[in-house]
């Protein structure tokens, strides 16, 4: 792809943002935000849906070109929320706002929370004032106990049985004082929407197998023959299948093809999550299954039109995307700046400023002297955040305070783990978070010679380039052909390792109209969808962001002065261990390594690290 853009970065000044001096964080201007010209289809039945919102409630809020896209806070959403239920109330039609889990892991909203915290307990009290009627449990809701158990005991109870944990347990204290293993939230629901049409919903979580000791996570293949079968043996109007499930290359089959056994004709509308794409599909001609990107960057729309009960007729079904601001929200509410905000979008929004302010979100590190990118500049190189991270900040962070610190070691971690570009200007607590949330150990296996974990970092990273020419669209190769060809990769899906998915959806908009659509002067960046469903579902048009491939793991350089066959620290993050270990033990045989050789490196977490660097670095 090329790398030069006349569509816009900086919305400050309407031109490229190139070499990123004194963006920080400011709000962006209103005026350079595209409007809309396409109203929304309505339906009979409307859904607003969100997913994989990573605690994003206070709005993107950084200067350059595509984060404006992406302002508006929670509390704008509420506001759009509220004029769309009067909208569809006047239509005398129904809305349903539906989520379909990760609500946590990613800002410091969700991950600053002072000690004794729990994870997003407090940005969730937010989430619980707007009127879900469905939503979905994420794999982030169980990578630890106490998060989960939050989720089961503080969370769920506010949506009176909608939260819903279909294939989803967790392992708690019964009334005799013995562990009872119950679901985390609701099996299923069915309800009656404002004007009388009957639902059956569903809250479903793939095959996700790195959840926390104390939950279980059943497999879907097995879900659908047990409790589910009940649930869905009564026609409802329409069945609502929400779920943190891919909508493509995963099993949402599986529970479309029980509901079709015995309801041929009923409407099936799909709310999946996971990979943090825009996608939609249909399984069939009445059915539609969406996919609402990712970090509250897109507010997915969905609106059906329903016909008599057994018609075998296609169903009339709708879907876009929106960006997530308040010149998008004004648009299709018919309101304005005066207009637009309500009683409840105003709590929100202060509310989430006063949390941010208690959890001192905007507590400076240091003033990062330039941007760094995740996938929009070649790796590596001088501006990439994944170069100035395992090149710059883990050798450096990691050597602090640290006994092993004059041996010579090489360190890698998954790319996946940093999840956010870093803007130039200063650095905040909020920005350690957004770009690593994630509170990963570092370990080592002492004397590995240097050759073994050179070729570790390969043979991981050739399973990772495998499986991102497979997962391109273009290509459109299943999850199930993968099985076998690519057994790592199956194993790394099943952690909730979907980063290169999200990376190839990336990939194929600039290789299908990046040149092309960067050249249109018009155009802000953004992203562009191609799903499978018809017509266009962006609801604005962008260019899309230059994307260069980067590899699945990443590695510092090599210590100098050090012989191939010399013994070195390998140091990586505790959430590759399994894999790192079994691949050690494929390319030697002088030892079989366990769990039990990995030994702790320093006690500085993976989220810790930026902070430290900029403290030192960047003042
Ligand atoms: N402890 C962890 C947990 C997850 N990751 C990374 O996050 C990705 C999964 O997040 P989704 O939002 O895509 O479900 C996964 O790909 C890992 O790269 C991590 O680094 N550490």
């Amino acid at each position: 792809c090329d790398g030069h853009t006349h569509a816009r970065r900086n919305a400050n000044d309407g031109h490229e943002h190139s070499d990123g001096h004194g963006h920080g964080h400011s709000a962006p201007p209103k005026g350079q935000l595209t409007p809309p010209t396409r109203p929304l289809e309505w339906g009979d039945i409307n859904i607003i849906h969100t997913t994989d919102s990573h605690g994003w409630l206070l709005g993107h809020q950084k200067a350059p070109f595509p984060e404006p896209n992406y302002s508006g806070d929670l509390g704008d959403f509420a506001s759009f929320v509220t004029h769309m239920r009067e909208a569809a109330d006047k239509r005398g039609v129904d809305l349903l706002l539906v989520d379909s889990g990760d609500l946590h892991d990613g800002t410091g909203l969700t991950d600053g929370f002072p000690p004794g915290g729990v994870d997003a307990h407090d940005a969730n009290q937010f989430l619980k004032m707007l009127p879900y009627d469905v939503m979905a449990i994420g794999n982030h809701e169980l990578y630890i106990y106490e998060n989960a158990l939050d989720m089961h005991q503080n969370f769920a109870p506010a949506l009176k049985g909608r939260y819903l944990s279909s294939n989803v347990n967790i392992t708690v204290p019964g009334p005799s004082g013995q562990n009872v293993s119950v679901p985390i939230g609701g099996r299923f629901s069915k309800f009656r929407t404002k004007f009388g049409r009957k639902i059956t919903a569903l809250g479903v979580l793939f095959d996700f197998d790195d959840n926390a000791t104390g939950t279980t996570v059943q497999k879907v293949a097995d879900m659908v023959n047990e409790t589910w079968a009940k649930a869905i043996r009564e026609e409802p109007d329409v069945f609502l299948l929400v779920g943190h499930m891919p909508v493509a290359r995963d099993n949402w089959p599986l529970v479309f093809d029980a509901v079709r056994a015995i309801h041929p004709t009923t409407p099936i509308l799909i709310l999946g999550g996971h990979t943090h794409i825009r996608d939609c599909l249909q399984l069939d001609g009445r059915s539609m299954s969406l996919e609402s990107g990712r970090y509250m960057e897109t507010v997915g729309w969905m609106s059906a039109k329903l016909d008599k009960k057994g018609s075998t007729k296609d169903l009339h079904i709708s879907r876009r995307y929106l960006d997530t601001n308040r010149v998008t929200y004004e648009f299709h509410t018919r309101t304005n700046e005066k207009s637009f905000d309500t009683s409840l979008g105003e709590r929100i929004s202060s509310g989430l400023q006063q949390l941010s302010a208690r959890f001192n979100l905007d507590a400076q590190f240091g003033i990062a002297p330039q941007d760094y990118f995740r996938s929009s500049v070649p790796y590596p190189s001088n501006n990439s955040l994944l170069s100035l991270y395992i090149g710059q900040v883990i050798p450096t962070v990691l050597k602090i305070n640290n006994s092993e610190a004059s041996k010579p070691a090489l360190f890698i971690t998954n790319s996946g783990s940093l999840r956010f570009d870093l803007y130039a200007g200063p650095f905040t607590r909020n920005d350690q978070f957004t770009t690593s949330s994630f509170p990963d150990s570092f370990l080592y296996l002492p004397n590995i010679p240097l050759s073994i974990a050179e070729a570790a970092v390969n043979t991981l990273n050739d399973a990772g380039a495998n499986e991102r020419r497979s997962l391109s669209s273009a290509t459109g190769v299943g999850l199930a052909e993968m099985v076998g060809q690519y057994y790592d990769t199956i194993k790394r899906y099943a952690k909730g390792d979907v980063d290169s998915i999200y990376q190839a959806w990336l990939m194929d908009m600039d290789k299908l109209s990046g040149i092309e659509r960067r050249e249109m002067v018009n155009l802000t960046l953004g992203y562009v969808t191609q799903d499978s469903c018809p017509g266009v579902g962006d609801d604005i048009l962008h260019a899309p962001l230059p994307f260069f491939s980067t590899p699945d793991f990443i590695a510092s350089d090599p210590p100098s002065d050090v012989s191939s066959d010399s013994p070195i620290d390998f140091v990586f993050v505790d959430f590759i261990q399994d894999q790192l270990l079994e691949i050690v033990n494929g390319l030697q045989k002088d030892k079989v390594y366990t769990a039990a050789d990995a030994q702790r490196y320093s006690d500085i977490l993976a989220s810790a690290t930026l902070g430290i660097f900029a403290e030192q670095m960047w003042n």
